[in-house]
């Protein structure tokens, strides 16, 4: 059956998903869409529901409740389902096994419906456009790991799906190839203006991969946006955690200003005496040295600085990551900072925040 297409529409569209197992709510009212062409990645840590949801659009797990439009045709309800094999959804997996006593030609060509010369035309099509032209004889087992990849990829694009479901579809590859083949396989998706869905652990995938990021922790997706909005506009501190390495300061608001050893934050909307936390990244924090037992002056853009001393700084690669105690209080700060930079333990330095990039939040209990 073809399903017909609203332009109107997005591509996929799910609603309200659900799904239990026993007495745990694994998925809970999960809604997105996503357009063709457009990529959006579900990021959450492990066992947060990120695969079943995959699994409930694809047809092969039954949400409890909840509804999955296709191009704006109902394609699952708790009522009506489409078989997974009719959603022309295409999948891609880790472990994507291709076929090892086919060659790759007919691996390709696995789910093509039509005649042969057809289908050998949209075999040759997709092994250029995954720049395995030279491998369409060939059978698996003679390729590397990256290059069985992208027969994998050519060979679910194949039958020209209109939704392409990923789950960590990169995290067996060779940390060295992997960056490559994400971007050509991002590059052949967009080519095809397949809507992709993205399920990943790891931040750094979300953000090199994805037009939108669903954030996703105990079945909820807590925020959804551009990887920039992620990044810079966190809904909590879990949500900057998820990110990078975190500072914290914990204080109390009083008539609408929070004291810190950095000086003071506006905090409008909390009450007298409700608890702060000001969030900020290592890269965030700037240095400056001790001027005999004095720092920079304050600035309205970085506030006080406020003095630590070094317990440890090690070497990172890109970057030096430098841990102090603070003199106001014996907590520990970490400070990244570009290159190399590595104080010797015991040096007093001073420490300033950015302002624009401290997130404030309601302290969690
Ligand atoms: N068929 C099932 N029966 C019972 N529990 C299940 C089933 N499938 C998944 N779960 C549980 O549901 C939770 C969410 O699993 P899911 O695979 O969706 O998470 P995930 O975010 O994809 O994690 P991971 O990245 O580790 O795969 C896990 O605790 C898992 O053990």
């Amino acid at each position: 059956m073809q399903l017909q297409t609203n332009i109107e529409s997005p591509r996929l569209e799910i609603r309200s998903l659900r799904k239990r197992f026993g007495n745990r709510q694994v998925v809970d009212n999960v809604s997105l869409s996503v357009q063709p062409g457009q990529v959006t990645c579900l990021l959450g840590p492990s066992g947060c529901g990120k695969s079943t949801t995959l699994r409930m659009i694809a047809g092969v797990e039954m949400q409890d409740s909840g509804e999955i439009y296709v191009d704006g045709e109902l394609i699952c309800d708790t009522v009506f389902r489409i078989p997974p094999e009719r959603r022309q959804i295409g999948l891609m997996f880790q472990d994507f096994a291709l076929f090892p006593h086919m060659s790759v030609a007919d691996n390709v060509a696995f789910g093509l419906k039509g005649a042969a010369g057809e289908k050998r035309r949209r075999v040759e099509e997709l092994l250029a456009k995954v720049n395995l032209s030279w491998a369409i004889d060939k059978f698996p087992h003679v390729l590397s790991g990256g290059e069985q990849q992208r027969v994998a990829l050519a060979r679910a694009l194949a039958p020209r799906p209109r939704i392409m479901l990923m789950d960590e579809p990169f995290s067996g590859l060779d940390n060295r190839l992997r960056d490559g083949i994400r971007d050509e396989t991002l590059a052949v998706l967009k080519e095809e203006d397949t809507a992709v869905l993205l399920v990943t652990h790891e931040p750094e995938e979300a953000m090199r991969m994805a037009d939108e990021i669903a954030l996703m922790r105990d079945g909820e997706i807590v925020q959804q946006g551009a990887p920039y909005n992620i990044y810079n506009a966190p809904v909590d501190k879990q949500a900057v955690a998820f990110f990078s390495d975190i500072n914290v300061f914990r204080s109390r608001s009083n008539g609408a200003l929070t004291e810190t050893p950095f000086g003071q934050f506006l905090t409008p909307g909390f009450g007298d005496g409700e608890a702060v936390e000001i969030v900020i990244r290592p890269q965030h924090i700037k240095l400056d040295f001790d001027r005999e037992g004095r720092g920079p002056l304050p600035t309205p853009t970085d506030g006080v600085a406020a003095r630590g001393i070094v317990k440890r700084a090690r070497f990172m690669g890109n970057e030096s990551l430098v841990e102090f105690v603070m003199d106001h209080d014996g907590s520990e700060l970490h400070v990244t900072v570009p290159n190399v930079f590595l104080p010797k333990i015991g040096t007093p330095l001073w420490l300033t925040i950015r302002r624009d990039r401290c997130f404030v939040f309601r302290a969690e209990s």
